[in-house]
């Protein structure tokens, strides 16, 4: 089952607020999605993940492709049951993964061949491939097999990518045809070219998916060029149906996605900057493992109702990295999460209650953003 209710657009921005119903929950828009690639949101159990918030989560057809195998995953009865989480599950079809993980890859028309980043042995995916693994999954929503074509790259390269992901993402769709309780979510590229992303938006919602990503963004380019092209891409999206921009992000980057019409996103930011001690607070990212922590007993973020921030100081973080106990990644990981995904849920409020943008301005002058 998969449905997708638009409750409110704001008067002042394309800011929305939705609902998403799937087998497995309901999840409010707009959303971020921790990312959790080999079947893990790294440190975080899944009880934690739903104590600060988690409505969903994204995992990777590349990476459980080559491990643990999706036989075993198989086995287990999906990737739900292997993970115990019983929430909504994502997952990205691994074109992005392949092209920017593994090395001496091949682009055909009927797929890519590539060799495994783990161990040099040779790979093939196709469109059909990714679809049958992401079944084997049992994620809730997938994704077609797309190229995320790099940055830069010229308007004759961006257009041969983009004319082949419609080939795939329509092969995609005639293979999913008969997998019911799977919601399959058409990708639209082009690059950071206006005409070749407006062929891709049209073309994507003539194949009439049920949802659309949009895919081939933060991937380098700066951010008025990312909202640019954003902002045109969203007008030529269907209001009914949900819109995911893949990879981001930042507080910052949702802010500005949620303002052009965005209503999902998933990054590793959080998670991935909190394991090195970069931590984010409403006056902007601190480095825990800086000195000037060693004797402030005081907590991350003064405005944070974490158990991170309810229960340790700065200074036991900031040993904690510094001595290399695993706590500390723990611990900066559950705040970096609880903050983005609280940040959300004040941005539906702020939807809800008519006071997005003001709420925005105020959020970046105390995080410091120009
Ligand atoms: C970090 N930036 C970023 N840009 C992306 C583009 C695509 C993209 O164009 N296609 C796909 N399939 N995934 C993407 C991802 C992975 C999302 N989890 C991206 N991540
Ligand atoms: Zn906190």
């Amino acid at each position: 089952m998969f449905k997708f209710e638009l409750l409110k657009t704001a008067k002042d921005s394309k800011a929305r607020l939705g609902k998403i119903t799937t087998n497995h929950g309901e999840i409010e828009t707009p959303i971020f999605m921790p990312v959790g690639t080999r079947a893990t949101v790294k440190t975080m159990t899944p009880d934690e993940l739903k104590e600060i918030g988690s409505q969903i989560i994204l995992s990777n057809t590349y990476h459980l492709f080559l491990r643990p195998g999706t036989e075993i995953i198989e086995k287990a009865g999906g990737l739900h049951k292997f993970m115990n989480w019983d929430k909504p599950i994502l997952t990205d079809s691994g074109g992005f993964q392949v092209f920017s993980l593994s090395d001496n890859r091949k682009i055909t028309e009927e797929g890519v061949h590539f060799r495994s980043h783990i161990d040099g042995s040779k790979m093939f995916i196709s469109p059909e491939k990714s679809i049958d693994i992401q079944n084997i999954l049992g994620s809730d929503i997938i994704m077609a097999f797309d190229e995320c074509a790099p940055y830069p790259a010229s308007h004759e390269y961006i257009d041969d990518s983009m004319r082949r992901t419609l080939r795939w993402a329509k092969r995609c769709k005639e293979h999913h045809k008969n997998i019911d309780n799977q919601t399959l979510f058409g990708i639209i590229q082009g690059g950071m070219y206006k005409d070749l992303r407006e062929i891709s938006a049209r073309e994507m919602v003539d194949m009439d998916f049920k949802g659309y990503s949009i895919g081939g963004l933060s991937v380098g380019e700066p951010l008025d060029l990312m909202n640019d092209i954003l902002d045109f891409t969203t007008d030529f999206m269907p209001e009914n149906k949900p819109r995911y921009l893949m990879g981001v992000g930042s507080p910052d980057y949702l802010f500005e996605a949620v303002e052009r019409g965005i209503d999902m996103a998933d990054c590793v930011l959080p998670t991935r900057i909190a394991r090195n001690g970069t931590v984010l607070t409403h006056k902007g990212r601190i480095a825990i493992k800086n000195a000037v922590y060693k004797e402030d007993f005081s907590r991350l973020d003064e405005d944070c109702d974490c158990y991170t921030c309810k229960n340790f100081s700065k200074a036991y973080i900031r040993h904690l990295f510094n001595v290399d106990e695993i706590l500390g990644m723990r611990l900066a990981t559950i705040h970096n999460l609880y903050f983005l995904l609280q940040t959300m849920k004040n941005i539906r409020d702020s939807i809800k209650g008519d006071y997005f943008l003001e709420y925005k301005n105020d959020f970046y002058k105390k995080f410091g953003y120009k």
